[in-house]
């Protein structure tokens, strides 16, 4: 596997606090990373850091020479007072071909809307408007951190789905932060489950049987997964879960302690 970007052993201490804590990571050729964690737990900063918008405080973060990243923040603040149009926003920071502009309006299905003002937008188009300025220099790594979190039900699953065709006809990795899991399993290759430092990692339906993966998320979480796993799948497999299997997922095993929930309130 050819590696694109990766971090090494990356801590990140703020303000005599560790946000991360080793990170190590790495991301390949056609590689589909989904990274979970409650909140706070450090999944944005590992994202900055891995783009290069922050420093480690220890460890580092490599990139292929010439390595291009497209990014697609949780969501855009139009600012009303400036009515700038699709088109123009798309440009902004650098000119695209007209039938570059074209082709991934085309693929985001923004085509209809590209001489509408941004700030007039629903939540989906706005995202989609996002997703086709990250596409615009044909990156290598698609970076998106909680793309889908401002949508309704409906919008989420639509986004997913644009997400995964992009990713199936596009020869580019995608990294990811996302609370929906659920909904990207059957593309998500590798799940990260990142509380400061990396708890569990691997496969979406072996890592729903990891014990740290239930002391985050619980139990209802780790069968809403299997349920959609085997929706995918068609797995006719039983749970293990029930009878105590767990996958061996290495030194994360050795530390135990606990962890909020996803959801309850904790102070990092
Ligand atoms: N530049 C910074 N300086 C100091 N602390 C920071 C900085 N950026 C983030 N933090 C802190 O680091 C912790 C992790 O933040 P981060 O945004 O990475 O979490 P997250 O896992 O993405 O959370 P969420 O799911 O809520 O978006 C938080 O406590 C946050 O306040």
């Amino acid at each position: 596997m050819t590696e694109l970007l990766a971090s090494r052993r990356v801590s990140v201490i703020r303000d005599g606090k560790t946000i991360l804590e080793d990170v190590s990571l790495s991301i390949g050729e056609k590689d589909f990373i989904t990274i979970i964690g409650p909140n706070g737990a450090g999944k944005s900063m590992l994202l900055k850091c891995m783009m290069g918008f922050y420093a480690p405080s220890e460890g580092e973060v490599v990139r292929r020479a010439g390595l291009k990243i497209g990014y697609v923040p949780q969501r855009l603040v139009a600012d009303h007072t400036v009515p700038i149009s699709v088109r123009r926003f798309l440009t902004l920071r650098k000119k695209a071909p007209k039938a570059v502009l074209q082709k991934v309006a085309q693929e985001t299905g923004i085509e209809e809307i590209l001489q509408q003002p941004i700030h007039v937008l629903s939540g989906g188009e706005l995202q989609r408007v996002l997703l086709a300025r990250a596409l615009l220099d044909d990156p290598d790594i698609l970076v998106l951190d909680e793309p889908a979190q401002n949508l309704d039900v409906t919008g989420q699953l639509a986004f997913y789905k644009l997400i995964e065709k992009i990713y199936a006809e596009r020869d580019v990795s995608i990294l990811m932060v996302s609370h929906d899991l659920h909904l990207v399993m059957s593309s998500t290759r590798e799940v990260v489950c990142l509380f400061h430092h990396i708890c569990c990692h691997g496969e979406p339906n072996m890592v729903t049987r990891d014990p740290e993966f239930i002391s985050l998320f619980g139990n209802d979480m780790a069968r809403l997964m299997a349920v959609y796993n085997h929706s995918h799948d068609h797995d006719h497999t039983h749970d293990h879960e029930e009878e105590g299997h767990f996958h061996d997922h290495g030194d994360a095993q050795d530390h135990r302690h606990d962890h909020p929930r996803v959801g309850e309130s904790h102070d990092g």
